[in-house]
């Protein structure tokens, strides 16, 4: 459907994008994820021609867009986009804003655009809001309303870049529940995204982009569980935990305890999931170690396995051969720990003590 062939885009001195060659099937849903400023919406955007790469190819259906008798206008029509900031027109009502682009690019009827922008809207769950304005929808509700008025030109591929990050994090589910409509109804679509697990369940395959390309281009369970390539197991190991310094016993818990609930919510874990999670850190923390060892340094990672489900709570200090087991056995934040824990592990090597609880 799309074929690209040595794409490349710099801006001014600045080299994006270098060479990158792919293809793009009917069907495929391809989520684009990289470290922030990789090149992810320049790319996406090359491909919709709002940035006009440097070098290279794009054909669209065998017909190469970049060439200067494109009819760009037309080709740009087979791809809608939407974007982080729904670009909705605050003087015109919702159905006003999807019926726009029917009526002047594909000359609909009046009444055949708007009956079709009611569909659309119905579909992604706003029939009611068909008149109010811009102003009087959430942000979830504008994003949904976009994609609306993106389906609304009939696109054979919706290009998505970051559609939630924008959002504020209770709206962030109702936005990406429409997506997975999309996606089940067959749409080709690529996504640029940093809602991984989302990405992992919805992709049929994978660009993690590095070093100015498509650094590994794989499907879901490969890119998230089994990565070939060094950068990509170093981004998704980044991605997949988060590290905190606990400085002896008057470090900061609750600020601790909000970075669990951002790290885990972002995984999509429940409320009561993160409570025992962030239970476990304070009982391990501040009920046991930080008790016996008020200035103690600690590491504490707490890494998501999205394979396995499972969350692990490490926490590392220097010290004496120190067993968890046996010497917090019999007391309350031990029995916390355990009643939550489906291993529990203490390691000592070089004078470091590691401390695992397996959740
Ligand atoms: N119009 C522009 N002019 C100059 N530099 C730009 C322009 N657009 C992007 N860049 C630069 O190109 C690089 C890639 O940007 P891009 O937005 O594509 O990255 P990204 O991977 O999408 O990042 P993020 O995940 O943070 O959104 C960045 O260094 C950015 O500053």
């Amino acid at each position: 459907m799309i074929q690209i062939n040595n794409l490349s885009k710099s801006f001014g001195d600045l080299r994006v994008l270098e060479n990158i060659s792919t293809e793009i099937k009917k069907g495929e849903v391809i989520s684009i994820i990289g470290p922030s400023g990789c090149g992810k919406s320049t790319f996406m955007r090359c491909i919709n021609l709002m940035e006009k790469p440097t070098a290279g190819e794009i054909t669209i259906d065998g017909q190469n867009i970049l060439a200067k008798k494109a009819d760009v206008c037309r080709l740009r029509q087979k791809m809608g986009m939407v974007f982080q900031s729904f670009n909705l027109f605050s003087h015109l009502m919702i159905i006003e804003n999807i019926m726009l682009a029917p009526l002047s690019l594909l000359k609909l009827p009046r009444q055949q655009a708007y009956e079709e922008g009611l569909r659309f809207l119905e579909m992604v769950g706003l029939g009611a809001k068909a008149m109010a304005f811009p102003d009087e929808l959430s942000g979830g509700q504008k994003q949904r309303a976009a994609i609306a008025r993106t389906l609304a030109m009939k696109p054979e591929i919706v290009l998505l870049d970051e559609p939630t990050s924008a959002l504020d994090p209770t709206m962030v589910s109702e936005v990406l529940a429409v997506i997975r409509k999309l996606v089940a109804s067959g749409m080709t679509m690529m996504i640029v995204t940093h809602e991984m697990k989302f990405a992992r369940d919805v992709s049929s395959r994978v660009f993690y982009m590095d070093d100015k390309g498509i650094y590994e281009d794989g499907t879901p369970t490969q890119i998230f569980d089994a990565p070939q390539k060094p950068k990509t197991r170093a981004f998704i190991k980044k991605i997949s935990s988060f590290a905190y310094d606990v400085q002896g016993k008057s470090f900061d818990l609750y600020e601790l305890q909000a970075r669990v609930e951002g790290f885990l919510t972002k995984q999509m874990f429940t409320e009561r999931r993160i409570m025992n999670v962030q239970l476990v850190c304070e009982e391990l923390l501040s009920g046991i170690l930080l008790r016996t060892f008020p200035d103690a340094q600690i590491a504490l990672t707490v890494e998501y396995s999205d394979a396995s489900g499972e969350v692990t709570v490490q926490a590392e200090f220097e010290g004496e051969v120190y067993d968890l087991k046996s010497a917090a056995s019999g007391e309350l934040p031990l029995a916390i720990i355990e009643k939550y824990a489906k291993e529990l592990s203490s390691t000592h090597r070089e004078g470091k003590n590691t401390l695992l609880v397996v959740l």
